[in-house]
């Protein structure tokens, strides 16, 4: 893979310290780490001490960056001694570097430590709470109806080592109501309840040390400590992937593994809007002075998104973009798409668990002819939900597994699973973001709305960071009751099935129904799927509202049938059925409904598709009644002819063209050559009076006497000020291609040439002939071998002016 050029400065950049490497979501960050390390290896690592630290966020993600390298290792043979024989670099993941320091800790103090399981932190947390309540009753916050709120407070004390109450009383608490204006005041700043959450803080720790137990969050603070005791700092550059998602104590912590040479450097890698865990330091847009960087000038951006499609980081951009606290972080960074484009991403709605595995299992099948196994990823909120898709997949045939801390298996021919927090920096050609229910994603974690807004916004970039997974395809669903978050990314950028343009079920308001005269019962259920598939028709498929008609009757044999939908278009001039819809009840299944579009379509032999749907479930069929991916778009030519369209002999240069003009528009004129398809440029036209007929007398260019006006190009005429025109009521000049009915357009002139076609007036009575002149005399031909030619004297014949043109009938 070839670099881009910012990528490559970033690599090449001489290491001055710390500096800052932020990005969106697949625009190479990970990447860029990477390389870095082989070119810092080459050219700044000559001390013998001189030593490399890449520092990921999970196991997962480093499993897949040495799987990547592994991969690459064939040909680019340098990569492989990252992770083999190389002393000189390390890359590891911050849990696994912190609890080695801790274990160190353990050992000096002579002490062992456990981590807590969840019921034995809850329990330690409610004695807390009821112990601290003893000496601040009046605080509201001490209940234990608050102990999840009070144990991530708790927690985040630790992981920013907050050391001293008065430190805590002054701080701002980023993403915690804390008192700033319009917000509620629960965390105020100098107040009782800061006073007493600090109290249940050293409570709950002492509880949990006397019987030999910490938490993940204490386990990280000694470390720290353990590290600041023991250890001056040992790696000259060190690389922090994903750190905008490590706690202040993890920062701390590294920091202190730093060691500070001349050539050496501290990369952070970061893109905040992928920041998914509360109690993250940096990713909530505090600045790096807070741990002690001035990063003023030492940040690059890189912007452009090579992962995925257009449809995937456009529908992922819009979920982020409804989150104000997302955009206005400081580093937020906004994506640049590169020009790749696929499927807008698939949602569907299911009403069971085993409806969603059921479709799962149908897709990965019919993909599997496209896609190896190992594409394929499913993703879920909750470890429970990937649990349980694998055994039910593995039921329905599917070789699965789960993604494991422990020697994951990326290249095993079975589909992925693997929650979203896991797939943090991975990525699959094919993503299914499963069970994206409402209580699931968001978390329903607090009563108190102001903090669930707070864990919302979390949560909304934990689906953000999912579906920007997806190199190709992206497939959502949801169980049951959908999350909040699919009604925030707009119907268009979505799809209901990958091959069509139809747009997921949405319940349409009743006010919004549409051609609802003559219907009886708008309150029914059929009505709410038949008004989603009327909007779909309409605006996906381009289909007029006008073309539709519901209740359409169709014979049967003796039997007389109503479409619920019936598409007209038009061809030949006459409106005939064209597509054929049948709907159903929210989510009651589509058999019957399939059986009755493909009797309709045997019956009513004009009309070639059919759509059968639920809301839920669609099929589309075509009049052999097999199934095919999507129905046609409206055309141009299935809609009612709404130009007059007409031939034009032009006598000037002897061409035929074909001409139209919109009848609801005077004026606005198509012209082409006839026979040819290329419409010409009209540069100008011109209004040409039409005043009667030819035979009603005398033509005058009096304006009050138009009957209407025509538009022509202003080269079809000679001068527009004397140009009229008349329609033709007579048969004597066929031959010349000008019959009764046609108009016929003139030039005022008096004097003519031989063989031109004029307008002779005769004893006050216009006529349309030939013209000869033979001495004194003229001739009047007629192009019709029924009429005998005139002769006239000059001084009897008027010549009113000469036929440049016809607009035929
Ligand atoms: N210059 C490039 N040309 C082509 N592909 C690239 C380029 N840079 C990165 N990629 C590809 O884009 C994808 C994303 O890269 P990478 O994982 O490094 O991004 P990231 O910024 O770390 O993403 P995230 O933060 O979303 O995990 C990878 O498939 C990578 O191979």
């Amino acid at each position: 893979m070839k670099l881009n050029v910012e990528q490559r400065r970033i690599v090449e950049l001489e290491p001055t310290g710390p500096m800052l490497v932020k990005g969106v979501a697949g625009s190479g960050k990970t990447t860029v780490a990477i390389r870095r390390i082989q070119f810092l290896m080459d050219h700044y690592c000559h001390e013998e001490d001189d030593k490399i630290l890449l520092v990921t966020y999970n196991k997962t993600l480093l499993n897949y960056i040495k799987h990547q390298y592994d991969r690459l290792a064939d040909s680019e043979q340098d990569a492989e001694r990252f992770f083999t024989s190389n002393a000189e670099v390390e890359i590891v993941t911050i849990d696994s570097l912190m609890f080695t320091a801790f274990r160190n800790y353990q050992k000096r103090i002579g002490k062992k430590l456990e981590i807590a399981s969840v019921e034995k932190i809850h329990k330690a947390m409610i004695m807390a709470i009821h112990e601290v309540k003893k000496s601040y009753p009046e605080v509201k916050l001490l209940s234990p109806k608050n102990s999840r709120f009070l144990l991530d407070e708790v927690e985040w004390l630790y992981s920013c080592s907050m050391e001293d109450v008065e430190t805590y009383q002054s701080v701002d608490r980023i993403g915690r109501a804390s008192g700033n204006s319009g917000t509620p005041q629960k965390l105020l700043k100098n107040s009782q309840t800061r006073a007493a959450i600090f109290e249940v803080s050293r409570f709950f720790w002492q509880l949990l040390e006397k019987e030999g137990f910490v938490t993940f969050k204490q386990m990280n603070l000694q470390a720290l400590n353990e590290v600041r005791q023991s250890a001056s700092g040992s790696y000259t550059h060190i690389i922090i992937d994903e750190s905008q998602d490590l706690t202040r104590v993890q920062l701390e912590f590294l920091k202190e593994l730093y060691k500070e040479k001349a050539h050496s450097s501290l990369m952070f890698v970061a893109d905040n809007t992928q920041s998914i865990y509360p109690q993250s330091w940096l990713g909530k847009g505090r600045p790096y002075t807070t741990i002690g960087f001035d990063m003023s000038g030492k940040s690059r951006t890189l912007s452009k998104n090579y992962r995925t499609t257009t449809e995937i980081s456009t529908a992922a951009f819009h979920l982020i973009e409804a989150d104000e606290s997302i955009q206005s972080n400081v580093d937020f960074v906004k994506p640049a798409l590169i020009d790749r484009h696929g499927h807008p991403p698939i949602y569907r709605f299911f009403l069971t668990p085993q409806q969603q595995v059921k479709f799962l299992a149908d897709e990965i099948n019919l993909l599997k002819n496209d896609y190896a196994l190992s594409d394929m990823c499913i993703v879920a909120r909750g470890k429970r939900n990937i649990e349980s898709a694998a055994i039910d997949l593995e039921k329905a045939g599917i070789q699965c597994e789960i993604l494991q801390n422990q020697d994951p298996d990326f290249e095993s021919d079975k589909v992925k699973l693997v929650t979203m927090h896991s797939i943090k920096g991975l990525e699959f050609k094919v993503i299914f973001l499963i069970d994206l229910n409402s209580g699931l994603i968001p978390q329903d974690l607090y009563a108190d709305a102001e903090d669930q807004k707070t864990v919302e916004s979390d949560e909304r970039k934990l689906l953000y960071v999912g579906m920007t997974r997806a190199n190709e395809l992206l497939y959502m669903s949801s169980v049951k009751k959908p999350s909040s978050f699919i009604k925030e990314i707009n119907r268009k950028h979505l799809r209901m099935k990958k091959d069509a343009s139809l747009r997921p079920f949405e319940s349409i308001s009743m006010t919004d129904y549409r051609l609802t005269d003559g219907l009886v019962d708008l309150h029914s259920k059929e009505e709410l799927t038949r008004q989603w598939l009327i909007r779909e028709l309409n605006e996906t498929y381009g289909y007029p509202l006008e073309l539709m008609q519901l209740e359409y009757p169709v014979q049967q044999f003796s039997k007389k049938g109503y479409c619920d939908i019936v598409v007209m278009v038009y061809s030949g001039g006459e409106a005939r059925p064209y597509i054929i819809a049948e709907v159903k009840r929210f989510g009651s299944g589509i058999e019957d409904a399939v059986a009755q579009v493909k009797s309709y379509l045997e019956a009513d032999s004009r009309a070639f598709y059919g759509i059968a749907t639920d809301g839920l479930e669609v099929k589309i069929i075509d009049r052999q009644g097999e199934e095919v991916q999507d129905l046609p778009k409206c055309r141009p030519q299935f809609l009612p002819d709404t130009k007059s369209r007409r031939v034009y002999k032009n006598f000037k240069n002897g061409r035929q063209y074909d001409y139209a003009e919109e009848q609801d528009a005077p004026g606005q004129i198509e012209v082409k050559e006839a026979g040819s398809e290329v419409l010409m440029q009209v540069h100008e036209t011109v209004a040409v009076p039409l005043i009667g007929n030819v035979a009603a007398g005398i033509p005058t260019l009096a304006s009050e006497s138009y009957e209407t006006t025509l538009h022509l190009p202003r080269e079809w005429v000679v001068s527009p000020s004397e140009t009229f025109s008349l329609t033709v009521t007579g048969d004597s000049m066929t031959g010349a291609g000008i019959d009764k009915g046609d108009i016929v357009i003139v030039h005022q002139q008096n004097t003519v040439s031989n063989n031109d076609i004029v307008i002779a007036v005769i004893d006050g009575e216009a006529t349309m002939k030939k013209y000869m002149a033979m001495g004194s005399e003229i001739l009047l031909l007629s192009e019709n071998p029924s009429y005998e030619p005139i002769m006239m004297r000059s001084e009897d014949v008027y010549i009113n002016g000469r036929v440049i043109g016809v607009l035929k009938k």
